[in-house]
């Protein structure tokens, strides 16, 4: 295990509870922080809560007890308004896409850029160049309902990615992608994380995360904690089920 040492914070948990209908307790007690320029890979069997502490970070969902923040922000405290600000930093690729199916890839990606009310002139190439670097500049005018699973997810990425946001949360970004697709997606992460975006990638692939050289918050027992990246002879897969 190593240490988290540097100053100022972009996410910190303590002693974070996460307790779905008053039964299913999913976190018991995760400590973590995320500092500006952290690349973390969020680890961890199915099952074990990494969608859960993804979208408690996005504010999806509160937590039970403990504290989360987020850009400084206590998220127990702040009121609902506030929240769509703290999204603007936050870009998310969940694994529902949450595309808009009445508009096409292109709006679809542009969508973040409109809602900030930014003109569409500054942000046109950046999104054509982002659907064409994720291998969909075919499918620009195309809505979510044709697309495939992995195209979809390619479409969210695009999105997630166009407002240059200081913090990006992805959840098995290349789950639904071949395997060639899925280490150009983890270059580009990686890219953006050099020139200083802080990123969560969640995945129970460990093959993804073998050989990226990444530090790991493994989450076990509803608790997190911080290792060095995985050394190369560890099996690709961690096993259903495993603690
Ligand atoms: N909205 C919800 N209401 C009730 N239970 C939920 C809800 N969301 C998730 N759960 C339960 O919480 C547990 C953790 O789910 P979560 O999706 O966070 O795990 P995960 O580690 O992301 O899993 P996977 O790797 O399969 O995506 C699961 O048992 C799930 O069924």
């Amino acid at each position: 295990m190593v240490t988290d040492q540097n100053s100022q914070a972009i996410v910190t948990f303590e002693d974070v509870h996460l307790t779905y209908d008053g039964v299913r307790e999913v976190l018991r007690g995760t400590d973590f922080t995320l500092r500006p320029g952290d690349f973390r890979f969020l680890t961890g069997p199915s099952g074990a809560g990494k969608t859960s502490l993804l979208k408690l970070i996005y504010a999806a969902h509160r937590p039970t007890t403990g504290r989360v923040e987020v850009f400084g922000n206590d998220l127990l405290d702040m009121p609902s308004e506030e929240m769509p600000k703290l999204r603007r930093r936050i870009g998310v690729v969940f694994q529902e896409f949450r595309l808009l199916d009445h508009l096409t890839a292109f709006e679809n990606v542009a969508l973040p850029m409109r809602v900030l009310g930014v003109n569409p002139n500054s942000y046109r190439d950046d999104v054509i160049e982002l659907l064409s670097w994720v291998g969909l500049a075919h499918r620009i005018d195309a809505p979510p309902t044709v697309l495939s699973g992995g195209e979809k997810q390619r479409v969210a990425l695009a999105r997630a990615l166009v407002s240059k946001p200081d913090l990006i949360l992805a959840d098995e970004p290349t789950g639904n992608v071949d395997p060639v697709m899925g280490e150009k997606i983890m270059r580009l992460l990686l890219e953006l994380n050099r020139l200083g975006t802080a990123i969560i990638v969640a995945t129970h692939d460990l093959g993804l995360v073998r050989g990226l050289k990444q530090n790991i918050l493994r989450l076990k027992d509803g608790k997190v904690t911080l290792h060095g990246p995985i050394p190369d002879e560890t099996p690709a897969r961690e096993p259903e089920g495993a603690q």
